[in-house]
């Protein structure tokens, strides 16, 4: 009874979730992934894709060598290609050993999967796993969208290109038992899921089962809830979707303005997307920092440093997400090159300067050009700001650094800044931002010369 049942559940299952022909079957020999592995030999071979078996043998068990001697002769039996490894004890760390295994285990899938060019990992998780992940995001905090939990299809992100499949997700674990029972099925028990210093085992093994006992339903309405909190998800998605692109300026980069005229709830939902990095795991108090900075109308400028590099800032009425390697590379204040007539000359972030006689058949629309008159002030120079750096203009002259203020520009972009200077490295040109006496002198002279700079990125 229980046997026909659950081949014809996993077969539905399976056939809505793989797309492959070749998969990688993750077995530890524990009950979930040998029934896994059993189902997936049951299944008609129209359905049925070739399937390969890793094991890692972790060494943390007496038991691990008959294990492995165990999954050896099961695949030979079945004539399964099987691919094992061992962790060598020296490699395990003092602490955080399970998710060092973890860490080693997915390693070693995606190595086996990219030589044997298998593009779908299949683990056992089931409905139990689902509902003690639950409960640990729910002890841990985090994400609202987290509590949907484990995905039956994902991306693998060690491997690119391919995928980990949960077909199990649907069975609790006492049905599973009661399968390997009734098929006679032969597995380990992980003597270690007893251990109650481990949170998830005291969940699995005290928590969960004092719940059970006020409700015996109690697993069920947390299945039930992720599935409603999956629907609301798929239903918001495009919702958000729209509204993040109607206060998008840039890439990662947000209209301020436009973010305080939604509705709060927006606001924050918006803030959240923002804020959702994959290599980054954000905090809800760094949530609330990046809000509270958004709303200190004292601070038009900030940043919060986030995980992986990234951070968070505000310049004026522009905030978003930066990877703060390729933005805040500390520009050198000492980088200075003397202009060549007639030459291109590359400058550290990739952009082009050259000067030359004037020919305005070589420019191009996207440059940026200065236009001079005399070569009196040559040999010209291009550099970053200088302490006490002052532009000669019509009505005088201003500190730069206080019209780059002026301008709202960042400290990061006052700090890139490229500037020409004359040969008494006085700024003649803050290049994108303003132009000095000299060429708007000339403005109706003959025009001799010519500064281009090109960049993909003018400020
Ligand atoms: N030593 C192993 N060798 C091969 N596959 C394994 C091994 N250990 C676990 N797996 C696979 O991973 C699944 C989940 O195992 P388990 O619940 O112990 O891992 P977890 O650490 O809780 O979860 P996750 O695998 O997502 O990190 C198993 O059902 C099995 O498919």
């Amino acid at each position: 009874m229980i046997l026909m049942d659950m081949m014809n559940r996993f077969q539905q299952n399976f056939v809505k979730l793989n797309q492959a022909e070749k998969v990688l079957a993750a077995v530890s020999t524990g009950v979930d992934s040998m029934v896994m592995l059993q189902l997936l030999l049951k299944l008609p071979k129209k359905i049925r894709p070739q399937v390969s078996v890793a094991y890692v043998n972790h060494r943390l068990r007496p038991a691990s060598a008959q294990e492995t001697e165990f999954i050896r002769s099961f695949c030979q039996k079945h004539h399964l290609p099987l691919f094992t490894t061992d962790w060598s004890p020296q490699q395990h760390p003092a602490h955080g050993i399970e998710a060092a295994a973890r860490d080693f285990r997915y390693k070693f899938f995606a190595q086996i999967m990219q030589k044997q060019g298998i593009s779908e990992l299949l683990t056992a998780h089931h409905q139990d796993d689902q509902v003690e992940t639950f409960m640990l995001k729910l002890i841990r905090g985090g994400q609202l969208q987290q509590l949907t939990g484990i995905a039956a299809r994902r991306c693998f992100s060690a491997q690119a290109g391919s995928w980990i499949l949960r077909p199990m997700l649907p069975f609790s674990k006492a049905e599973i038992r009661a399968y390997a029972v009734e098929q006679r099925i032969k597995y380990f028990e992980d003597e270690t899921n007893f251990e109650l210093k481990v949170l998830r085992n005291r969940l699995r093994n005290r928590f969960i089962p004092e719940l059970v006992e006020e409700n015996p339903q109690f697993k069920e309405h947390i299945i039930n809830y992720q599935s409603q909190l999956a629907c609301l998800q798929a239903a918001m998605k495009p919702l958000l979707e729209q509204r993040l692109q109607t206060i998008k300026t840039a890439k990662h980069t947000y209209s301020l303005t436009n973010w305080q005229q939604q509705p709060l709830a927006w606001q924050q939902l918006l803030l959240e997307k923002i804020l959702s990095i994959p290599t980054a795991k954000i905090t809800h108090g760094q949530q609330q920092q990046a809000s509270e900075l958004l709303n200190n109308s004292q601070k038009p400028q900030g940043r919060i440093d986030l995980e992986g590099n990234w951070l968070f800032f505000k310049e004026y009425d522009h905030f978003g997400v930066t990877y703060s390697q390729a933005n805040l590379t500390a520009v050198s204040t000492d980088f200075c090159q003397q202009l060549r007539l007639g030459e291109w000359q590359h400058l550290e972030d990739g952009s082009q300067v050259g000067l030359f006689e004037w020919n305005s058949g070589m420019l191009h629309p996207k440059d940026l050009v200065f236009r001079l008159p005399t070569d009196q002030r040559f040999p010209l120079q291009i550099r970053h700001r200088q302490k006490g750096d002052r532009l000669v203009t019509a009505v005088g002259k201003q500190k730069v650094k206080k019209i780059l203020i002026d301008l709202k520009l960042s400290k990061v972009q006052r700090s890139k800044l490229w500037i020409v200077a004359d040969k008494k490295n006085r700024p003649i040109w803050l290049v994108g931002v303003k132009r000095g006496y000299l060429s708007e002198a000339a403005v109706n002279g003959r025009m001799l010369y010519m500064i281009i700079f090109r960049n993909e990125v003018a400020l």
